[in-house]
C-alpha cells in the first residue's frame, strides 16, 4: 500500500469548480481496482489549501496499472485543469510511527484475548477430542491421529481468533492444515457433529457464555467446517496458499461502555 499526496493551491474564486471537478473524478477512483480509498482536505488556516490523500495498492499499480488503464481518461478530463496548481505530487510510504490517540475508540480486545489465551483452547481441545474418541461417527476419522493433534488444533484456533502465529510457525499454516483434510471426504452429518461436540467441549470447560463471544465462535466453527467439507471432497481443487483466516467480533463486538 502506498499514499500519494497531491498538494494544491487553488484561489478562492476556483475553489468550488475544484471541489466539484474532484467530486466527479471521485467516481473513477471508487471504481478503480487499484485505489484503496481516497481524501481531499482543506486548509483551515489558509483556505487556497488543499491536501488530496490516494491510497494505491502500490506505486506500480497506480503508475501502470491505473493511468495505463480505461479509467484514466475519465480521471484526468475533470482534473485536468488544476494540474497547474499542483505544488507537490508524491508517493509515500508509511513508517512504524502510527497508532491510536487517547480519543479514539478503545480496541476491542481480541477473542483470543476474551477466551482466555492459547491455555483456553488448549482445555477446549483437550475436552473435544475426548468427546471425538467415544463418538461413532467421528472416531473412525480420528484413529490414527497423532497424540499432538488436540494441541495443534488448539494452536490453529488460538491464531485464528488473535493469537499468536504459533500455528503458522510450527506447522506450516493454512497449507499444512488444508493438507491435512484433503481426501477426507467428510459428509454432512460428521460435519455437524464436529460442531456440536466443540460446543458441547466449549461449554465442559467453560469458555465465555455471553451472546457476542459465542456468536463469533458459531460463526467460525459452521464457517470453518463447511470449507473443511468441501476441501475434503475427492474432486476438490482448493487454494493451498491462503492465509490463516482472523476470526473477529462480526457486527458485535462486547459492549464497554
Ligand atoms: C472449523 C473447522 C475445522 C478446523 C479449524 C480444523 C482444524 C484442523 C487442523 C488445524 C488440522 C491439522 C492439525 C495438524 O497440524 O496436524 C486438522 C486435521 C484434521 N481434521 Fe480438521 N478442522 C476443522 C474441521 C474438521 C471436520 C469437520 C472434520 C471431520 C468431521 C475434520 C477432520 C480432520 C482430520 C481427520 C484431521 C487429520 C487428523 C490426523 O492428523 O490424523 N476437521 N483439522
Amino acid at each position: 500500500m502506498v499514499n500519494e499526496y497531491i498538494r494544491y493551491r487553488v484561489p478562492q474564486e476556483r475553489a468550488g469548480g475544484f471541489e466539484a471537478a474532484y467530486e466527479r473524478a471521485a467516481e473513477v477512483l471508487r471504481m478503480a481496482p487499484q485505489c484503496v480509498d481516497y481524501e481531499l482536505s482543506r486548509c483551515l488556516d489558509d483556505p487556497a489549501c488543499y491536501v488530496l490523500r490516494i491510497r494505491w495498492t502500490s506505486t506500480d499499480e497506480h503508475l501502470r496499472g491505473f493511468r495505463g488503464g480505461s479509467l484514466f481518461a475519465k480521471f484526468f478530463a475533470e482534473i485536468k485543469p488544476y494540474v497547474a496548481d499542483i505544488e507537490e505530487m508524491r508517493h509515500y510510504t508509511n513508517t512504524a510511527v502510527a497508532g491510536p490517540g487517547a480519543a479514539a475508540a478503545p480496541a476491542a480486545p481480541t477473542l483470543h484475548e476474551w477466551a482466555g489465551g492459547t491455555d483456553a483452547f488448549v482445555q477446549l481441545c483437550d475436552a473435544f477430542y475426548r468427546l471425538v474418541r467415544a463418538d461413532e461417527l467421528l472416531a473412525p476419522m480420528f484413529v490414527r491421529m497423532d497424540p499432538e493433534h488436540p494441541r495443534y488444533v488448539a494452536l490453529w484456533l488460538a491464531e485464528v481468533f488473535g493469537g499468536p502465529t504459533s500455528y503458522t510457525e510450527e506447522r506450516g499454516g493454512y497449507r499444512h492444515m488444508l493438507g491435512k483434510h484433503l481426501g477426507r471426504a467428510i459428509n454432512e452429518a460428521q460435519r455437524r457433529r464436529w460442531v456440536n461436540l466443540m460446543l458441547d467441549a466449549a461449554d465442559e470447560v467453560g469458555l465465555p457464555d455471553d451472546p457476542e463471544f459465542r456468536a463469533a465462535f458459531a460463526s467460525y466453527l459452521e464457517w470453518g467446517t463447511r470449507l473443511a467439507l468441501q476441501n475434503s471432497r475427492p474432486d476438490a481443487d482448493p487454494t493451498h496458499d491462503a492465509p490463516v483466516p482472523r476470526w473477529g467480533w462480526g457486527i458485535a463486538p462486547p459492549y464497554q461502555g
